[in-house]
């Protein structure tokens, strides 16, 4: 505990620093590599500067998980790495007797969620916390987490329920495009940005099969339509619109080519995210068909 005394650090309190200062410099100079840490409570002593010296370690050694005790840190890689999520490394930890031995991954955590619901005699629902700042990678790993539930979670047996649960997974899979066209802005951190926040539910039945999913949605940032700061943009599905329309569509909706929208900053830059065919196919999936389609990209139109 730190002490003063008339402005001046006890005796005692000079000493703890200098044991700690001394902790410090053997743990940071120890055997270990600081990077082989891979639950943080192993830390010591539990400073910022340990924390982030071991995190940055891992970071620079391509390691991108890390546990917390129960909970598990994640950096984001800001580079694609595609085994890291591959199927087989879904079916590693799902089909591992003990996934918390693995490496620490988001599918452990998964895979000890989704072993919570199956242990328990009567179903007891499963919570994940994603949490971060913004870019922090919360929309990637809810989304690596649906693909996982979309494979772990679909094993029936049957062609025809194999068709359904296919189908299911695929309608689960493809609310992410949907929620991010109209959801969705690039802003100065994460050209991607979620601008609302979300409640994801995956409904399981008795033999934890997927059976469907619910989204509730809550505080988007509605005032970003009509305002966006200097170098933002407004809601995704506006750029899509814009430059995905065909020409039939263009007179319809009274978007002449070449227009330019004081609500549609920044129109220039184009994304990967602006791409109205996957929202288009989505929205298919899901039930929306084309004509009703029509009329939301006619009201989405309207309002430019
Ligand atoms: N595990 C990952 N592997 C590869 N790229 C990643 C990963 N996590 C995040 N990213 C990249 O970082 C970007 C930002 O991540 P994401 O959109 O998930 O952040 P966020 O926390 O949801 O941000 P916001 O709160 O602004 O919505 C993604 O578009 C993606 O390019």
């Amino acid at each position: 505990m730190l002490q003063q005394v008339n402005g001046q650090s006890s005796g005692s309190d000079a000493h703890g620093r200098e044991s700690l200062r001394e902790d410090l410099q053997a743990f940071l100079g120890g055997e270990a590599p600081l990077h082989q840490l891979d639950d943080l409570t192993k830390v010591n002593p539990v400073t910022l500067e340990t924390v982030l010296r071991c995190l940055q370690a891992r970071y620079t050694a391509d390691t991108f998980y890390t546990r917390a005790g129960c909970t598990l840190v994640a950096l984001n890689p800001f580079k694609p790495i595609p085994q890291l999520y591959s199927p087989e490394v879904m079916q590693e930890y799902h089909t591992a007797p003990q996934p918390q031995k693995l490496k620490p991954h988001i599918f452990t955590v998964g895979e000890q969620t989704y072993r919570n619901v199956k242990s328990l005699i009567e179903p007891v629902n499963q919570s994940i916390v994603v949490s971060g700042e913004s870019g922090a990678g919360k929309t990637w790993t809810s989304r690596c987490l649906m693909k996982f539930y979309a494979v772990v979670a679909a094993s029936p047996t049957s062609w025809e329920s194999h068709k359904i649960a296919e189908r299911i997974e695929q309608r689960i899979l493809n609310s992410n495009p949907v929620m991010e066209a109209f959801g969705n802005a690039c802003t100065l951190r994460n050209n991607n940005s979620s601008r609302f926040g979300k409640f994801i539910q995956l409904q399981l039945n008795r033999a934890q099969q997927m059976t469907g999913a619910a989204v509730q949605t809550y505080l988007l940032e509605k005032t970003r339509v009509a305002c966006q700061a200097s170098s933002e943009r407004n809601f995704h599905i506006f750029y899509q619109i814009c430059k995905g329309a065909s020409a039939d569509e263009r007179l319809q909706w009274h978007l002449a080519e070449g227009a330019a929208f004081s609500w549609l900053p920044n129109p220039e830059r184009t994304l990967e995210e602006d791409c109205f065919e996957v929202t288009r196919e989505a929205m298919l999936h899901l039930g929306i068909d084309a004509p009703t389609q029509n009329n939301i990209f006619q009201c989405v139109a309207s309002g430019l």
